[in-house]
């Protein structure tokens, strides 16, 4: 099994490369691309840890050498966010950036996952949509953005909150990546109960948590680690579901032939080509269905500016 990361001398590329090298199947390769010089020398540390995963490091504008032969590709190559700004700000220079790299996938490693982390994740996986159309190579199946860290802090808010431990807490994540179109479906969440007012507070708290990093690290850029552990974990369950394991279920925003958007973040099962089955996303409160009515418009314009971006 290969898996590439793209912006992989980032903050968020080089917590998930530690990561991948300590938790990936023993066997595995894992490549490195970044246009920074120094992305040889950080596969170059990483390969003095004693796991039984390769490691290569390629820098440089083309990243193909880094592609050959990839199972999975995941993205987080582009610039993050400061105080102030919104994940739409990202759109100007996060897109090219995606549209290049995507293209150079469609060539390389046509059948790869690919998984996109870049910012604004709305967008920027519409953005990846349509280059593989371009290049007719397009599978919905094999396609994904990366919501993993709003469910992973849905987990460690909740468990905090309500005094429960964090390993018993699962929940799904829904709708897209920022602001509004973030849901956590908290009514669904086993063993605790929110009050409608708990319901608000909450789900507001998880739909900015990514600026609560941004302005705590204060210009220095945004969530990292605890993305390099959320990128993480949904590439080990694409690894596994590759491998053919069972049950291996994630949230993530995908074309999966949602009544509400072109791309929407819900359960899906993952098997030997991406997702196996789209999951239903179950019964939501009366809440709920408002905040995922109220968000349509948004996600709606997100997903139609990365369309435009590439038509
Ligand atoms: N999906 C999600 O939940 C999250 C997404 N993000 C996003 O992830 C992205 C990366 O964030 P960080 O790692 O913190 O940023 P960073 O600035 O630390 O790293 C980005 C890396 O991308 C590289 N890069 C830039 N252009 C490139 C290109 N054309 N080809 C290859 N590499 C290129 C840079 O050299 C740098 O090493 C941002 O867009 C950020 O908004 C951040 C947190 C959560
Ligand atoms: O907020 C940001 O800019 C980075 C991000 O997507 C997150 O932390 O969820």
């Amino acid at each position: 099994m290969k898996v590439c990361v793209l912006g992989a001398a980032g903050g968020i590329g080089q917590a998930l490369a530690l990561l991948l090298k300590t938790q990936l199947p023993v066997g595995s390769k894992l490549s490195l691309y970044d246009i920074a010089p120094v992305t040889p020398g950080v596969a170059v540390d990483l390969s003095h840890i004693p796991t039984d995963v390769e490691v290569e490091g390629f820098a440089g504008q083309d990243p193909t050498a880094a592609l050959e032969g990839a199972d999975v590709v995941l993205i987080s190559a582009g610039v993050a966010r400061k105080p102030g700004m919104d994940r739409s700000d990202l759109f100007n220079i996060n897109a090219g950036i995606v549209r290049n790299l995507v293209e150079k996938c469609a060539a390389t490693s046509p059948k790869a996952l690919i998984g996109i982390i870049t910012n604004p994740v709305n967008t920027t996986v519409a953005i990846a949509a349509e280059v593989l159309k371009k290049a007719g190579v397009y599978d919905k199946n094999r396609l994904f953005g990366i919501t993993t860290l709003d469910v992973l802090r849905s987990e460690t808010f909740i468990a905090e909150a309500k005094g429960v431990k964090v390993a018993d807490v699962k929940v799904n994540v829904i709708g897209g990546h920022s602001g509004v179109t973030i849901l956590p479906l908290l009514s669904q969440v086993e063993g605790v109960s929110f009050s409608e007012e708990e319901a608000a507070a909450m789900t507001k708290r998880i739909q900015n948590a990514g600026t609560e990093v941004v302005e705590a690290k204060a210009g220095g850029g945004s969530a990292t680690l605890s993305m390099g552990q959320a990128a993480c974990r949904f590439g080990l369950s694409l690894v596994r579901g590759l491998q053919g394991e069972s049950n291996v279920i994630e949230c993530a925003y995908i074309d999966g032939g949602s009544e509400h958007a072109a791309f929407f973040a819900q359960p899906v099962l993952l098997g030997k080509n991406g997702v196996e089955k789209v999951l239903p996303y179950g019964k939501l409160s009366e809440f709920e269905v408002n905040a995922r009515d109220a968000m349509l418009d948004t996600l709606k314009a997100d997903i139609k500016l990365g369309v435009d971006f590439v038509k």
